[in-house]
């Protein structure tokens, strides 16, 4: 279980997250925000890629800020950043294979979990291809691979599907469903129709704190129109513009 408590933090003095809170104990957990609202700190934060000015991010009891249970912690949880890097001449099948060994795998576990999740995310095919070669959509898909190659109970995915066009959207999509069955999922997105076909859950982040939190048919009861196509959008902006400005 993903359990982020009393995480506040800023850049300078500036405060981007307010005291928040939030628990995942299974499926897929979307959190929401406008460009700048936090989304990427605050997953970060629970992706042990950057220390809290306050609070705590627990993985099973693990604290991933704590030395002593920081390594027990990180294997459990894994982060498909916005942006990562590789070298072009590297092989799908080496990159992988090398992330998973960075992790902590033997070599023969790596290559055993590489292969296995290449085919989860159906790349098993371009293991051979170089990383330069490939499509927006599929890089997606590598990172999405390098980061279940432990199989992590926590996977955090920061704007899963941004940059992609419709048909690579779905595909990522129908992954992120895959990929959810058997762990916490939490992901970033302004996407909301990518929010209503893979999350139970919305938690929308706004100047620095989480103004809704429920699941997608109690956020589409607060829309001026319940049954209207794009109730979640509509209930989405309706939130936000009802929270006052000085909050920060
Ligand atoms: N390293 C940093 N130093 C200073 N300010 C930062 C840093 N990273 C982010 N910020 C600022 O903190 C705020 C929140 O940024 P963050 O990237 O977390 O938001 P976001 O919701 O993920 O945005 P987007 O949807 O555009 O990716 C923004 O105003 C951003 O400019």
């Amino acid at each position: 279980m993903l359990d982020i408590r009393d995480v506040s933090h800023e850049y300078g003095k500036r405060n981007v997250l307010n005291t928040l809170s939030l628990k995942a104990t299974t499926g897929v957990v979307a959190l929401v925000g406008v460009n700048g609202a936090g989304k990427s700190t605050l997953l970060s934060i629970a992706g042990g890629a950057l220390k809290p000015k306050n609070g705590r991010v627990t993985v099973d009891d693990a604290d991933v800020y704590r030395i002593k249970s920081r390594r027990t912690a990180l294997r459990k949880l894994s982060i498909m950043p916005q942006r990562f890097s590789f070298l072009p001449r590297f092989r799908v099948g080496e990159f992988v294979e090398y992330i998973a060994y960075m992790k902590g795998l033997s070599w023969k576990g790596a290559r055993t979990a590489a292969d296995q999740s290449l085919e989860l995310v159906g790349l098993q095919s371009r293991k051979m291809s170089r990383m330069g070669s490939l499509s927006g959509g599929m890089l997606r898909r590598v990172a999405l691979a390098q980061a279940i190659t432990t199989k992590p109970e926590v996977l955090i995915l920061d704007e899963p599907t941004t940059g992609l066009d419709p048909e690579q959207r779905a595909g990522v999509r129908d992954l992120i469903k895959t990929v959810s069955a058997d762990r916490v999922v939490l992901l970033s997105s302004h996407v909301m129709e990518d929010i209503e076909t893979v999350a139970e859950r919305a938690v929308i982040l706004h100047r620095g704190d989480f103004v809704f939190d429920g699941t997608l048919p109690q956020l589409k009861s607060l829309a001026p129109d319940s049954e209207a196509p794009d109730a979640a959008e509509a209930a989405f902006l309706k939130i936000i513009k009802s929270t006052p400005e000085a909050v920060q």
